[in-house]
């Protein structure tokens, strides 16, 4: 993961509401370090943020890269404004029940646990706590994330601004009712590991028809990136980008014959029901 770059914001360019808060980042692993490398980029002041971490190990190694106390759970519920959600859902119960009970009132909880619902959290917490739940994506490193926004019990307008205040400089934000959360994770919570494997896929097609690795790898990197800006920024659906592309009694013909024949569409589909499944059981399985 890359450490904290130049931040393209100043604090006090930031908006109001954050300006006063300090956020705990709950569970520094993977997405916890997008979050907390995406909120140093834009600017947030690192005394203005905490980490914990299970393994001592890895909380020197977070704070030796990004220069951020970290400290115990249930320290950094008491001092932090905005806790941040970022253990397994297998391991929240076990957080909540050590942060739970004396967790001081006014804190906001937001969520990263696929599947969780944020009742979960709320059975957790001291009545009246304002629970958040969002699914954001591994692309926030480069600050081309995107990520998902809901409101649990508690949570007001003003809530959901300051989460939207701290994923918005990582990428894009949208705001769906919470019963979307378990689609939204398969799509883009998930989404961007079937890219890459398409991605990896494809450079092996290349290599199966001659190609070195390395130039198989930079046609097709260089071709998902044209053709993400293109769906982007081209204002077209998706099905006239590819008929652009498919000449008749053409290459591309031949080839979206073969991945019709392979059910690439029902493999997809397959496949985002069953990540949609499975974060339900997740749910079902949290205690
Ligand atoms: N990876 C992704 O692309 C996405 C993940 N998410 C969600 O983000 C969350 C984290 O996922 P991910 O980052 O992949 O998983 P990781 O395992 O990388 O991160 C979880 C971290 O939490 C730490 N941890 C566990 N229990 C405690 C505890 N009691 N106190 C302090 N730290 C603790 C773990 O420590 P240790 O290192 O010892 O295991 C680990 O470092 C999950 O809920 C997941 O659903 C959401 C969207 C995308
Ligand atoms: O695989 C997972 O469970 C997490 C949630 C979305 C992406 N990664």
């Amino acid at each position: 993961m890359p450490g904290a770059a130049r931040p393209r914001h100043s604090f006090c360019e930031r908006s109001f509401a954050l300006t006063k808060h300090t956020v705990a980042v709950l569970g520094t692993g993977k997405m916890g370090e997008v979050v907390l490398a995406g909120l140093l980029r834009s600017g947030w002041p690192a005394d203005r943020l905490l980490i914990t971490a299970r393994r001592p190990e890895r909380g020197a190694e977070l704070s030796g890269k990004y220069g951020v106390a970290v400290v115990g759970n249930v320290e950094a519920a008491a001092r932090a404004d905005i806790l941040a959600i970022g253990v397994k859902p297998q391991d929240a119960g076990k957080l909540l029940d050590e942060i739970g009970p004396a967790l001081p009132a006014g804190k906001l909880v937001v969520s990263l646990c696929a599947g969780l619902p944020t009742g979960f959290f709320a059975a957790r917490l001291p009545e009246g706590t304002p629970v958040i739940r969002v699914m954001t994506n591994t692309p926030a490193l480069v600050d081309q994330g995107m990520t998902a926004i809901s409101a649990g019990p508690h949570a007001t307008e003003e809530h959901l601004a300051l989460a939207e205040e701290m994923f918005r400089p990582v990428g894009s934000t949208v705001r769906v009712p919470e019963s979307q959360q378990d689609a939204v994770t398969a799509l883009s919570g998930s989404g961007p590991a079937y890219f890459y494997l398409l991605v990896e896929a494809m450079i092996d097609a290349g290599v199966l028809l001659g190609l070195p690795r390395p130039v198989a790898h930079e046609l097709i990197v260089q071709t998902a990136i044209g053709s993400a800006t293109m769906l982007r920024d081209a204002g077209e659906h998706p099905v006239k980008l590819r008929e652009a592309v498919t000449s008749p009694a053409g290459t591309t013909a031949a080839a979206l014959r073969q991945l019709e024949i392979h059910g690439v569409r029902a493999a997809m589909s397959a496949a985002l029901e069953a990540a949609r499944d499975r974060a339900r059981e997740i749910a079902a399985q949290a205690v």
